[in-house]
């Protein structure tokens, strides 16, 4: 198992508790879609695994992973090769395959006209890309993703599909957190639905489906049925 979470309660604060009983897991070679609508406690269930949530009560264990957050995060002083320099000094790996594996993913994300320039300069999509790059290039055994298609262009958008799939091929899991239903349905191997801060249920789309009671609905139509009515763990 990559990731193992177990969340009995977390919050902002000692007395707000945001997120109430998540438990669930990734495996190897597995892509694992944490689905809710907006405020249900995705980046709260991410942080806590991350271990920047100050008050969890329970324990999350990640294996080495590298973590993709939604806005960027990048080094106002270094050039997008020098990231990738910056990069290899952190890892333990054969500096030429290294490096012809980074110029592969920066040709892949169209990116390789940019690479002496600074990220903090570029647009939105393609901060994104180089968080893309950056983290493909580790190769960790686990990716923690957080909302990774706003912002990207179609081409871009297929080009981060296939390296999640050739990455799950390789054996790597990956949590991705998103709203974008429709293409997690096509891609995630499981899902885990939370909505006000509770798991509403897990599974992959035909248990889901089974558990909605509607045969053949899409991820939205049996995430509308299971999450109506649902108490908000808030207080
Ligand atoms: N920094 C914070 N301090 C206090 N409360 C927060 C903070 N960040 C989020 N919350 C609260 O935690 C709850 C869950 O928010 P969270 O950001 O985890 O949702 P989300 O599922 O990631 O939503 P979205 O899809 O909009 O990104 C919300 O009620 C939100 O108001």
């Amino acid at each position: 198992m990559l990731l193992s979470v177990n969340i009995d309660e977390a919050g902002y604060s000692p007395d707000s508790t945001v997120l109430k009983n998540i438990h669930f897991s990734v495996d190897s070679g597995e892509l694992v879609g944490l689905i809710g609508p907006n405020g249900a406690g995705k980046s709260s269930t991410i942080k806590s695994i991350l271990g920047i949530m100050k008050n969890v009560k329970g324990d999350c264990q990640a294996s080495n992973y590298a973590y993709i957050p939604e806005r960027p995060i990048l080094y106002e002083k270094l050039t997008l090769w020098e990231h990738i320099e910056f990069l290899l000094t952190t890892l333990q790996t054969d500096e030429k395959l290294y490096m012809t594996r980074a110029n592969e993913l920066l040709k892949q994300f169209q990116l390789s006209e940019f690479i002496h320039r600074y990220p903090e300069s570029f647009s939105k999509g393609m901060q994104q890309k180089v968080m893309l790059v950056l983290a493909f290039l580790r190769q960790p055994d686990l990716y923690i993703v957080d909302e990774p298609f706003m912002g990207l262009d179609p081409r871009a958008v297929k080009r981060l599909l296939q390296s999640l799939q050739s990455e799950k091929e390789r054996g790597a899991g990956i949590l991705m957190s998103t709203h974008i239903l429709d293409t997690a349905e096509k891609i995630c191997d499981r899902f885990v639905l939370i909505s006000n801060g509770r798991l509403i249920v897990q599974g992959t789309l035909d248990e889901i489906r089974e558990r909605s009671g509607i045969r053949g609905g899409s991820l939205l139509d049996c995430f509308d049925v299971l999450t109506e009515g649902v108490s908000d763990v808030r207080k």
